[in-house]
């Protein structure tokens, strides 16, 4: 299938409150979606949204390098540049939207869902947290409201506080799910060694799920220690791909990775990673990076196809206010993959496109 269309469509989404995590706080997400299509006039798409607090290039230097990607995929086959190992782009988040688009596209021609044109038995659900946002006055009420609507797994943005206010907030929002929920927390590289220690030894008999990125300054050796200790997993997320998952599967550091593909570089890089993770019992837990509904859902159909049983953290779609495209639907603590072709959705571009 030769790529004969290539349009690039700037979107920018506000929030319907502040995200608000350790190191930054969000207020819109502004990405572009990039449309290839086929000489038989289906079109795939792919999300580029770049979130440099949590470990991407800037938006001007991605914005810049998809622009690039575009001009030369232009009368490429598609498959082939998927089979041949092509670097596609140097830049990770731009490597993501290409993929997802030719992957889409692919899966589209074929007639079945993404995930199934991954892995043919992959199921059409998969579990994830409710994404609580930061331990604040409203999380005990937003974390009563998930228990309700059937999620079992609720994710909270810890180290903003002090450590002793936190435990306390912490507790507060225990009582309230009245032990329907069990808590995945993300203190996004905020505490020093001894106040993670005093963190997460308090917390060693309450229902946590785990711990995303509990170091300041993480190095294999330290999470391993810390780790060593804990009844629940500790997770590399922004560390995964700066540390590099050989040093930290080598290290025995954590017990789950957190992978965004967009962060990782694609389809391809989450699949190698994916064979990596399991061949060393590692969990792997897929999320975005408050993604549109394009990469949320990209991501979602390789959940389902790489770790069908895990809980994972896709539930950010209710975060924006407007979307490219109706996402999918959320039902007792699990997203719906669409029952279409490829991704599913009806991408409805926002912005003006510029053609490649
Ligand atoms: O994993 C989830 O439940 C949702 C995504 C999520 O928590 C994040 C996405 C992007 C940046 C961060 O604030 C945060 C994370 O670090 O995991
Ligand atoms: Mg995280």
């Amino acid at each position: 299938m030769t790529v004969t269309g290539i349009a690039v469509h700037p979107y920018a989404l506000p929030l319907v409150r502040p995200w608000a995590a350790a190191r930054t706080t969000l207020h819109e997400r502004r990405g572009q979606l990039l449309a290839v299509t086929g000489e038989d006039g289906i079109t795939g798409w792919g999300d580029c949204a770049p979130l440099p607090s949590s470990g991407t290039d800037g938006h001007a230097r991605a914005f810049e390098a998809l622009a690039d990607a575009a001009r030369i995929l232009k009368g490429r086959e598609a498959a082939e540049l998927l089979a041949d190992g092509s670097e596609l782009s140097p830049v990770p988040e731009v490597r993501w939207a290409i993929e997802t688009a030719l992957f889409d596209l692919e899966a589209r021609r074929e007639g079945v869902p993404l995930t199934r044109h991954l892995r043919s038995g992959a199921p059409s659900s998969v579990a994830i947290n409710a994404a609580l946002g930061p331990l604040d006055d409203g999380c005990a009420a937003r974390a009563e409201a998930a228990a309700k609507t059937g999620f079992a797994v609720a994710k909270i943005k810890v180290g903003i506080g002090t450590v002793e206010n936190e435990l306390a907030g912490l507790r507060k929002v225990i009582k309230a799910a009245e032990g329907r929920l069990a808590f995945r927390l993300d203190a996004n590289r905020a505490w020093c060694v001894a106040d993670a220690r005093r963190f997460l030894t308090a917390i060693a008999d309450w229902p946590i799920d785990g711990v995303e990125e509990p170091l300041a300054e993480p190095t294999p050796d330290a999470l391993a220690t810390l780790q060593a200790d804990l009844p629940f997993p500790l997770a590399a997320d922004e560390s995964l791909p700066v540390l590099g998952p050989d040093a930290l599967l080598e290290a025995g550091a954590v017990r789950r990775f957190v992978v965004k593909p967009a962060r990782l570089g694609g389809i391809r890089a989450t699949l190698a990673l994916a064979e990596k993770a399991r061949a060393a019992g590692i969990e792997l837990v897929l999320t975005s990076v408050v993604d549109s509904a394009v990469g949320v859902t990209a991501a979602a159909h390789l959940a389902a196809s790489l770790a069908e049983n895990a809980v994972h953290g896709l539930g950010t779609l209710g975060w924006l206010t407007r979307d490219v495209a109706e996402g999918p639907a959320i039902a007792n603590g699990r997203l719906v993959l669409p029952a279409g072709a490829g991704l599913g959705l009806d991408v409805v571009a926002c912005g003006e496109a510029f053609e490649g």
